[in-house]
């Protein structure tokens, strides 16, 4: 299997998002180091979330670049996605790797070493962990956990750690300093006056 990528841009399906236009920016920028997880709205049908996977895994398969998909993992079946990331509200991550299969990319949320370890027993090929700065793009997160909260974790597994949470290209040098191996963002390229510009920011921190 090739290696996960390091930029983990998740789509943004809020009202006035161009989740599209932000994916074919960084594509060309960050290729084969950029995972484009399909997340949309709670809100949002199974055949919305389907129509935007199967665009997002068009526009990823000649760079090279992985498409995940949030939470439906049937969605990701549906699709050839090459997984799906879950957390606590979604499937258990044992039982998602069955869905998945032993081949698939899953990515589990874990915000603390307790869980991480678990996650990763249970089938997890990389954590999401944080949140590491307070960020306004999701609602009833817990407090932040900062890098030392993302330096136990790595610390804790050895599996890939992604770093998501109010992160920037700022953060990245220190991100990685305490282990992390990717990061994940929304509105750092969503929110982008030049999103291919704010791709090429992050992908030279996090590969320099
Ligand atoms: C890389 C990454 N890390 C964490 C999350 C959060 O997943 P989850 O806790 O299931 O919350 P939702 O994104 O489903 O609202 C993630 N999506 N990606
Ligand atoms: C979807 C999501 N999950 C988080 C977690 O900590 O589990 S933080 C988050 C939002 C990330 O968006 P931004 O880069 O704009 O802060
Ligand atoms: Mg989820």
């Amino acid at each position: 299997m090739p290696s996960l990528g390091r930029l983990h841009l998740i789509t943004d399906t809020r009202p006035g998002r161009d989740p599209l236009a932000v994916v074919r920016a960084a594509l060309p920028v960050a290729r084969a180091d950029l995972v484009v997880q399909v997340r949309v709205e709670d809100s949002a049908t199974d055949r919305e979330a389907y129509d935007l996977a199967r665009r997002v895994v068009d526009l990823c398969t000649p760079y090279g670049a992985t498409c995940l998909v949030n939470d439906r993992l049937h969605v990701a079946l549906a699709v050839g996605a090459a997984g799906g990331h879950v957390g606590a509200d979604d499937l258990p991550v044992d039982a998602a790797r069955r869905v998945l299969g032993p081949a698939a990319v899953l990515g589990a949320t874990a915000r603390e070493p307790g869980a991480a370890v678990a996650a990763v027993a249970a089938g997890a090929g990389y954590l999401g962990v944080g949140p590491c700065r307070p960020t306004a793009t999701k609602e009833g997160l817990p407090p932040p956990i900062g890098v030392a909260g993302v330096r136990a974790v790595a610390e804790a597994v050895d599996v890939p750690v992604v770093a998501i949470g109010g992160v920037t290209a700022a953060d990245v040098p220190a991100l990685r300093a305490a282990g992390a191996y990717g990061v994940a963002v929304v509105g750092a390229l969503s929110t982008a006056a030049d999103p291919a510009r704010a791709t090429a920011e992050l992908i030279e921190a996090l590969t320099c």
